[in-house]
């Protein structure tokens, strides 16, 4: 085992997705089991006392690679030599909040979160925003970030596309082990696009294989699309809270595979500053296909965009376009 510690800053630490991920951060899930890493944990102040219940909690679980956690609501202090940054912490929406207020709300997180990662984070610094409107918050971190490279801010739609996977694999009668390169386009919100025309089910065509099927375009536009952009909402619905285990475990797939690499033959899903790409207006944080090689991404190039799909994603970047006119507005945009 290496000895020098990876400091891992958790942002909303002791949420419910937080008493999910911290501990499979700690059992080696996302630097691997030979590399120590030291948790750093912000939460809000009144939040700190359950935070310590769950530091207990990491400290019963023994974990080897577990080299030390330190807590506190000061990110200045918590991003200190951070070498990954996951914003978890988000202010939920609640009753009569409107999309604007939901913005401003977390707009005041993410400026000051951002202002911090730039004065104290390591060099290395990677970051992963999960917290909602992810895409957006992910953009008014980078925007307060003047000195950590664009690259390195990014957003969570790894669980879109893990949904995505499953949702086909069921479809097709295969695990989803049997399937690559499927792509979540834009927001992390009901107007993503999940797109199977460049996916494959076991080297076949995905699109192909279900419009082969007497009601697969059906099935495509009806069921598939709105299933995997209304997943969210079937959780809340169904557990009367936000999925939380799935998201932590999309976190760790998200950040894992952008340090250590996507898998040859294959793509990931995550929300990148888009340089153009695909029509993407320069500069959104929008779902894109990505390969990952030791923690720098690339936007795949030279797939073929049909109509169907190219509404789909003008539609998605759009709202992405509006949400961020709504927080320039609101003078956040560093
Ligand atoms: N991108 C994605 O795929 C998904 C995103 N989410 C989002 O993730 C976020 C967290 O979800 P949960 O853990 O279920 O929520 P939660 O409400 O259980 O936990 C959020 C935590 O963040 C803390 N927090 C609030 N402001 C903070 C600040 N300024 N600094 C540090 N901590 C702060 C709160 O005290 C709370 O403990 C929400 O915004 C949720 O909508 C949830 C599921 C999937
Ligand atoms: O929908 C929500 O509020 C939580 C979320 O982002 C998801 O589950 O995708």
């Amino acid at each position: 085992m290496s000895t020098t510690p990876v400091k891992v800053a958790v942002t909303g630490a002791a949420g419910q997705i937080g008493y999910s991920l911290l501990f499979r951060i700690a059992s080696g899930a996302l630097l691997g089991p030979d590399t120590p890493v030291e948790l750093r944990l912000l939460e809000i102040t009144p939040a700190l006392k359950a935070l310590e219940g769950v530091v207990m909690e990491l400290d019963d679980s023994a974990f080897p690679t577990l080299a030390g956690v330190e807590i506190g609501d000061d990110p200045n202090v918590i991003f200190d030599g951070a070498s990954v940054a996951l914003l978890v912490g988000a202010r939920p929406r609640t009753k009569g909040m409107e999309r604007g207020d939901l913005l401003e709300a977390n707009g005041a997180i993410f400026t000051v979160q951002g202002k911090a990662l730039n004065e104290h984070a390591a060099d290395d610094i990677r970051i992963t925003v999960t917290g909602n409107p992810a895409n957006t918050n992910a953009l008014i971190a980078k925007s307060n970030a003047p000195d950590i490279p664009a690259e390195r801010f990014s957003a969570l739609t790894r669980l879109d596309h893990n949904r995505a996977l499953a949702q086909l694999a069921k479809r097709a009668g295969v695990h989803v082990t049997d399937l690559k390169k499927m792509t979540i386009w834009g927001n992390h919100s009901a107007t993503q696009y999940p797109d199977i025309f460049h996916a494959e089910v076991a080297g076949k065509n995905a699109a192909e294989l279900v419009a082969s099927d007497a009601e697969g375009t059906a099935w495509l536009e009806n069921e598939f699309i709105p299933t995997v952009q209304k997943r969210g909402a079937a959780i809340i619905e169904a557990r009367g809270a936000s999925s939380a285990a799935s998201a932590a475990a999309a976190t760790i797939d998200h950040t894992r595979d952008w340090l250590r690499g996507s898998a040859d033959g294959d793509w990931l899903s995550m929300a990148v500053v888009s340089d153009g790409s695909y029509g993407v207006p320069e500069g959104l944080i929008s779902s894109f296909p990505v390969t990952t090689k030791d923690g720098n991404w690339e936007i795949v190039q030279g797939l073929e965009i049909n109509e169907f799909s190219r509404a789909r994603i003008d539609a998605s970047t759009a709202e992405l376009g509006e949400e961020r006119d709504a927080v320039r507005a609101l003078n956040l945009l560093g």
